[in-house]
């Protein structure tokens, strides 16, 4: 399932909604930066546009765009050596040589990190760059003086619902949804501001209505409160995108916990592409719930929610039935409360990403869930030697990814297998021939070939390893997702 926030977001000046002034002003700051060379600092709240409307400022103009994230940028040395070396030479996207604009997402987030040296970092960089930057911020007074006197400044108001319709009007154009207007009317209302939001809602209705009705859209609160197990039910068995939305607000648990509980039992559920579209969701979900915790902001919760609830229920693909012992989370929540554990699960991702050429946190993030559940509990078998031979894992580590029993003879063998067909392949290299070896060393683990195609293109992959391993252990604790639940 397309995301439809990403499917319609706006690569032209013109279609971004309702900001009309402050998308001028950043036309005409693009078109005047020769003369003044300033950086340029665009806030405001939560899904207005103001990304969307860098990339689509970069397209018009014909530039390249290169997004960081100043949340990630934990040192001033890498905000020196990454955004330096994009904003004053280029370096980081060949090609064209033409101007690359600089977006620099989450920049009211930079002086709330631990090496406080990163806001100076980013006003000297923002003085000296040679290239155009556009720092992306919520909270505009959340930024140091030194970098807002440093920076013009353009403030994206809220989305009118005005502004809202006509963007949900389009969409159910090109979707092909029907509609009474006073169902994007309420839609609007609902999502004051929000555009992202706005969308989001629409797309989870649309899962399951024909025709959109005032009626479909709840407004206000619902004063019942659900319980997890029935929540569980209508997300990964029972109900459509909109109603497994509308479930989770009433249930009683945070995010990160209904994040924690739905990823845990929907691999019981859930398998092939519904489950790798499930951990799209997971993903995404664990995205926002890292921005929450970067930058405080709560208002990025209901993003997390949404993936969890409405994109879960609309990764399923068949009917559900029967009953299914679902669990508390208890792998994660006690995963990262001791350093032991934490250490295998780096241990894994660094073995990971030195093969594939990604970043620790894409490793531990995207790879490592695939893989768990590509060889939960060690099966398929051939799949799991090749794991372990792929990254040179360890009795302990294929434990730990397969969620089995560290001490089975099954995870013993695998090893030895693995080990075997590691030294087949090292005497087939050396040129000996050597008959029989394991198939298993033929299998290939796609999941790692994706993340590390993709890898580049994520914002957080910039930076290399050992920063990402510098993050505040607790942002970690709740990064890494898979469906391993009998490991603890
Ligand atoms: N003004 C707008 N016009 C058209 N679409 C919009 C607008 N604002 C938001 N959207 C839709 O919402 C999505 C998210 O917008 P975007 O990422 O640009 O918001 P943002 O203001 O940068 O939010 P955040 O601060 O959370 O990153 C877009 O992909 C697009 O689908």
């Amino acid at each position: 399932m397309v995301d439809w926030t990403e499917k319609y977001r706006p690569t032209t000046l013109s279609e971004v909604r309702g900001n009309d002034s402050a998308r001028d002003d950043l036309k005409q700051w693009a078109e005047t930066w020769d003369d003044h060379g300033e950086a340029v600092i665009v806030h405001g709240s939560p899904g207005v546009g103001k990304t969307s409307a860098a990339h689509a400022l970069a397209n018009d103009m014909g530039w390249d765009a290169i997004e960081l994230n100043a949340s990630d940028t934990r040192t001033k040395d890498v905000i020196e050596r990454v955004a330096g070396e994009a904003a004053k030479s280029g370096t980081l996207v060949g090609g064209s040589g033409g101007r690359k604009l600089v977006i620099m997402d989450e920049a009211d987030n930079i002086h709330g990190n631990a090496d406080r040296g990163g806001a100076r970092a980013v006003t000297r960089l923002v003085k000296e760059a040679t290239q155009p930057m556009v720092l992306i911020a919520n909270e505009y007074y959340d930024m140091s003086n030194a970098l807002r006197n440093a920076c013009r400044e353009i403030e994206f108001r809220d989305v009118g619902k005005r502004s809202i319709i006509p963007v949900l009007r389009d969409v159910c154009r090109r979707e092909g949804i029907e509609y009474e207007d006073s169902a994007l009317s309420a839609l609007a209302q609902k999502n004051s501001g929000d555009l992202r939001s706005a969308i989001n809602d629409l797309q989870a209705l649309a899962e399951e209505a024909d025709v959109l009705t005032e009626d479909d859209i709840v407004t206000g609160d619902r004063d019942t409160t659900e319980g997890i197990f029935d929540f569980l039910d209508d997300v990964i068995k029972e109900k459509g995108a909109q109603e497994a939305l509308y479930a989770a607000y009433d249930v009683d648990e945070t995010p990160d916990d209904l994040l924690n509980w739905v990823e845990d039992n929907a691999p019981k559920d859930y398998s092939g592409p519904e489950l790798a579209d499930a951990y799209g969701f997971f993903a995404n979900a664990d995205k926002w719930l890292g921005r929450v915790r970067a930058t405080q902001d709560y208002s990025y919760w209901r993003y997390a929610t949404d993936n969890v609830a409405a994109g879960v229920a609309a990764a399923r693909r068949e009917q559900k039935g029967g009953w299914t012992r679902y669990g508390p989370p208890s792998y994660w929540s006690k995963l990262g409360r001791t350093k032991g554990t934490r250490n295998t699960r780096d241990y894994i991702a660094r073995k990971i990403a030195e093969q594939s050429g990604c970043s620790m946190a894409t490793a531990r993030r995207e790879v490592m869930p695939f893989l768990a559940a590509m060889t939960h509990h060690c099966k398929p078998r051939e799949l799991t030697v090749a794991m372990a031979t792929a990254y040179d894992l360890e009795e302990e580590h294929v434990a730990f990814v397969t969620g089995s029993g560290k001490d089975t003879n099954k995870v013993e063998d695998i090893v030895a297998d693995a080990e075997a067909a590691e030294a087949a392949a090292a005497v087939e290299h050396s040129g000996g021939a050597f008959e029989g070896q394991a198939e298993a060393s033929d299998v290939e683990v796609d999941g790692t070939d994706e993340a590390n195609t993709d890898a580049p293109a994520e914002d957080e992959d910039v930076f290399v390893d050992e920063e990402e391993d510098t993050k505040a252990d607790d942002a970690e604790d709740d990064d890494m997702q898979s469906g391993l639940d009998e490991f603890f």
